[in-house]
């Protein structure tokens, strides 16, 4: 293997590098002018080159590597311009007739290349453990894990992969087979029996199995020369699968306490003991999947006209008629409790502001678009406060953040309540 940094290389790279300069100021190159002119790394990457073959010391380049990797600026953006940049070189070399420079320089580059993107691995790889294990400290302070201790057998897993590639050890990386480790076996079994829904089961198998085959293919290259790059694209791909499983475990979590926790006998929604915990919970489970929740809380209008009009008893099936409405008109993994006597809580896991709004704008034509069937039918409407919990908006989760989200939301409630009702604020 040739070294790019031996003196030799260094003087020879240093020379097409001045001369390419020269032609950049006396006739710059179309590629030259579109990639100048659109992005500003272009320059420092040339500065750090020149710096870097002039003196042998590469720490100016390490240190801008770092840079974009601690910014998670795509790898791909240095790699492309870094690309463009030799490929003015190899055109120059070759106008010159000069074919075995050329190659030569090819491979220079190449070696180049992997340097820099072993640089910017190893800040990855720190910043995915770092991650990997804030993750992992949030579903251990679960107060009830239910499911989630999958996830966090599966982010156990993910532990030893950035463990396995930072030390290039492939005999070190976890159980490659996905229906043998342990998500995957509880996948293949008891799982499969919770999720009902066929469609969902194979969606969240081929997105375990799509992981899998992404870290396998990690395994298969790490050790090979300029694997630096493809390891990097290859890691972010399997984060990305791995948050999205953790989206996917923590709903069918919500279908576990749905189905588990005790409920309420008239409207069938969980009693409010259980709120504060599942808001905690929650409140973690945010943060370890990296997704923002929304409650939504809201109350019939007028209700205690409707008992005074037309009995407790028409009240007690006007709110069971409600919590049909309700319940038909939700995932099966949205939680729902019932708060007060005609006061609700929605608790919608992995669900943003937008579209809270929309799944309480459904609810609220719903119940006023169905009335209560009697003689004569009695049209009910509610009011609601929607509110989300973004993962990146906290940082200790307790007791007093609980209450401060629920009397926020409550605050939407009442001035929609203040503001005419049957609406959503
Ligand atoms: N039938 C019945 N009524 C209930 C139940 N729980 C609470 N209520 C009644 O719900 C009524 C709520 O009244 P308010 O809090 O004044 O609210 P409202 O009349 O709906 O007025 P707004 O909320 O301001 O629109 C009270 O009369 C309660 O007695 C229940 O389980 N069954």
């Amino acid at each position: 293997m040739t070294d790019w940094k031996s003196p030799d290389n260094r003087y020879l790279l240093e020379r097409l590098l001045l001369g390419l300069d020269r032609r950049i100021d006396t006739d710059p190159p179309d590629e030259v002018f579109a990639i100048e002119s659109t992005n500003i790394a272009w320059p420092h990457i040339k500065d750090c080159l020149h710096g870097t073959l002039r003196t042998g010391d590469e720490s100016h380049c390490l240190a801008m590597i770092r840079q974009l990797a601690a910014t998670d600026t795509p790898f791909m953006l240095f790699a492309h311009q870094f690309g463009v940049l030799r490929n003015l070189i190899l055109g120059q070399t070759l106008d010159e007739g000069a074919i075995e420079t050329a190659r030569h320089v090819m491979q220079l580059f190449g070696e180049m290349e992997e340097s820099f993107a072993a640089a910017y691995l190893e800040v990855f790889l720190n910043r995915l453990g770092t991650r990997n294990h804030l993750r992992l400290s949030h579903i251990r302070a679960l107060s009830d894990k239910n499911l989630l201790a999958y996830f966090e057998a599966h982010l156990e897993w993910m532990a030893r992969l950035v463990e396995a590639v930072s030390q290039r050890e492939p005999p070190g990386m976890p159980e490659l087979d996905p229906t043998r480790c342990e998500f995957g076996r509880w996948l293949e079994n008891d799982g499969a029996r919770l999720i009902r829904d066929r469609s969902h089961i194979a969606q969240i198998r081929d997105l375990h199995a799509a992981m899998h085959h992404v870290v396998t293919e990690v395994g298969s290259i790490m050790n090979h020369p300029r694997a630096s790059g493809p390891v990097y694209a290859l890691l972010k791909k399997a984060e990305s699968y791995s948050l999205e499983l953790g989206h996917e475990i923590s709903l069918l979590n919500s279908i576990v306490i749905m189905s588990v926790y005790s409920k309420d006998p008239l409207t069938g929604f969980l009693s409010r003991r259980f709120l504060d915990r599942v808001l905690v919970n929650q409140m973690e489970i945010a943060k370890a999947t990296e997704s923002p929740f929304s409650i939504i809380m809201f109350d019939l209008d007028h209700f205690k006209r409707l008992n005074d009009d037309h009995g407790h008893q028409t009240g007690d099936l006007a709110l069971e008629h409600i919590a049909g409405i309700v319940r038909d008109s939700l995932r099966q993994s949205d939680l729902i409790f019932r708060y007060g006597g005609e006061e609700f809580m929605l608790v919608a896991p992995s669900t943003s502001l937008a579209q809270a709004h929309i799944i309480a704008e459904k609810l609220r034509q719903r119940i006023a678009g169905t009335p209560l069937p009697y003689e004569p039918p009695l049209t009910l409407t509610a009011s609601f406060g929607v509110t989300e919990i973004a993962p990146g908006t906290y940082e200790v989760v307790d007791s007093r953040l609980v209450h401060d989200v629920i009397v926020a939301c409550d605050g939407k409630l009442y001035a929609a309540k203040n503001s005419g009702r049957n609406r959503v604020l």
